[in-house]
């Protein structure tokens, strides 16, 4: 377990470039198994959950080519699938989400799709039902083995169908997409996610010869093709890696360019923190936070407090919930954070507690903010990351924290955030890492 030690209470200053985002390149990545040809995706973020499943794809066969540090050639013409059956992909398998997603692209191509239970943060039940009716409407044979937790979807041929999901399910939807696209027939998915992430996954397919229209809508329409050939394609930048720096350009007083942030794929983002009372602007595709002394929260129209919830994009992604909840402990004014999603993700609040926040934990949905204003910082202190989102935002807490904090279980965030400790010393961060022994 390595660790990070911060010296908080220093202003940053600079620019920042977001790296690729992490929930595209998850799906982009597994969506190279759906043809024999070669394909080029650039702007991989190099990150441990990306590079999981890079492995995991190179021990099923796929060829990788690295042709420089964010550039990758994938050729997927000789698949080993007995690899799926062992002992190994069990645990490989089992170590990341986005692994999930390996399942639509075989069972198309293959006939068989198989999965360990995969892993990605604990922060409450993660079911994926979503994604196996899906294949089943195909027609999928399903089979899941209760005490290996492994799950299988077996199928000669899949039929397009009509469906309409019982959840927006990202992952699920992107996994249903892959599968669909070399069904026989028409698919039409209603309820579909349409984050940018599954945007662009069917641009991508798309190039390499599918057909599928609604892209960016909630009703898509999929025509099935026979194969799909070789495509480039260049991964957006990470939207939550943006919110998060300007959360902590924010809570730290700072003065911060995020560079080419693609705004037009940011939907209530920038809007969101502006709700908090930030300020920022858009110059061509950056994003400029100006140093602020204070920022104060917008309550509703009537006078009566702000929530901010998540919801399926184009909703606010629940992934920038604890960033926004770390940044509202020294806004000016008061907020309720509704995480509706998740059932574990804001328990992390009793840290902030500790370093002086003033949160009530109002269950485990939700957690009224009652913003501080700068008149006092929060204190340094230990802690532990206990997921990627509560990791960054303790992190950035620790930066406005006078004093020196440690943040244990780094890879929490490392799985998410490239090289994070010296592009943030970069700008200006005091932050140290200590290396497990
Ligand atoms: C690898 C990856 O891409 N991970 C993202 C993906 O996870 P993932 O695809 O696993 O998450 P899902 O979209 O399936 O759902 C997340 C949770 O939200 C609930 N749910 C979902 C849809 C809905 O309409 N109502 C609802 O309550 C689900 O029951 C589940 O508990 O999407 C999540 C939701 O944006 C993000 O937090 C994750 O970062
Ligand atoms: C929850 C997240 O990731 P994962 O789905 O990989 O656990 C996230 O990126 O915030």
């Amino acid at each position: 377990m390595s660790t990070f030690v911060i010296e908080g209470g220093h202003k940053l200053s600079g620019s920042i470039t977001p790296q690729g985002a992490k929930n595209e390149a998850l799906q982009v990545i597994c969506s190279v198994i759906l043809t024999p040809e070669k394909v080029t995706i650039s702007n991989v973020p190099d990150i441990i959950d990306v590079n999981k499943l890079i492995f995991i794809l190179g021990e099923l066969g796929v060829k990788i080519n690295r042709l420089n540090e964010d550039t990758y050639e994938f050729q997927a013409d000789d698949i080993d699938l007995e690899y799926l059956e062992s002992d190994k992909f069990k645990k490989d398998g089992s170590s990341l989400r986005g692994s999930i997603m390996i399942v639509g692209p075989l069972l198309a191509r293959f006939g068989k799709g198989y999965i360990p239970r995969p892993g990605g943060d604990k922060i409450g039940r993660r079911r994926l039902d979503t994604h196996f009716e899906g294949f089943i409407n195909l027609g999928a044979k399903f089979r899941y083995n209760t005490d290996e937790k492994f799950y299988g979807v077996e199928a000669e041929y899949l039929t397009g169908t009509d469906m309409l999901l019982e959840e927006a399910s990202v992952t699920g939807t992107a996994n249903i997409i892959m599968a669909a696209v070399l069904a026989r027939g028409i698919t039409t998915i209603y309820n579909a996610a349409c984050e940018p992430y599954i945007q662009q996954l069917c641009k991508m397919l798309n190039s390499m010869g599918a057909k599928i229209t609604g892209v960016g809508s909630n009703l898509l329409k999929i025509e099935g093709v026979k194969n799909l050939g070789g495509c480039s394609h260049r991964i957006l930048p990470d939207m939550i890696e943006i919110g998060s720096w300007i959360g902590m350009a924010a809570m730290t007083k700072s003065s911060i360019t995020i560079k080419n942030v693609s705004w037009d794929n940011l939907g209530l983002i920038p809007r969101v923190f502006q709700k908090l009372g930030i300020n920022l602007e858009r110059r061509g595709d950056d994003i400029f936070i100006p140093e602020q002394e204070n920022y104060e929260i917008q309550n509703f129209i009537d006078g009566s407090i702000l929530t901010i919830s998540d919801a399926p994009w184009p909703g606010f992604t629940p992934d920038l919930l604890s960033i926004i909840l770390v940044v509202a402990t020294q806004a000016k004014g008061s907020v309720l954070i509704h995480q509706k999603m998740f059932e574990s993700r804001l328990f992390f609040v009793d840290k902030l507690i500790d370093m002086g926040a003033k949160v009530i934990l109002c269950d485990p949905h939700r957690a009224t903010v009652i913003g501080m204003n700068h008149e006092s910082s929060l204190k340094a202190t230990v802690m532990t990351s206990p997921d990627i989102r509560a990791g960054i935002s303790l992190l950035i807490a620790a930066l406005s924290a006078k004093g020196k904090s440690t943040i244990h279980n780094i890879e929490q965030i490392d799985r998410g955030y490239q090289n994070i400790d010296e592009r943030l010393r970069a700008i200006g961060a005091k932050i140290t890492r200590v290396a497990a022994n």
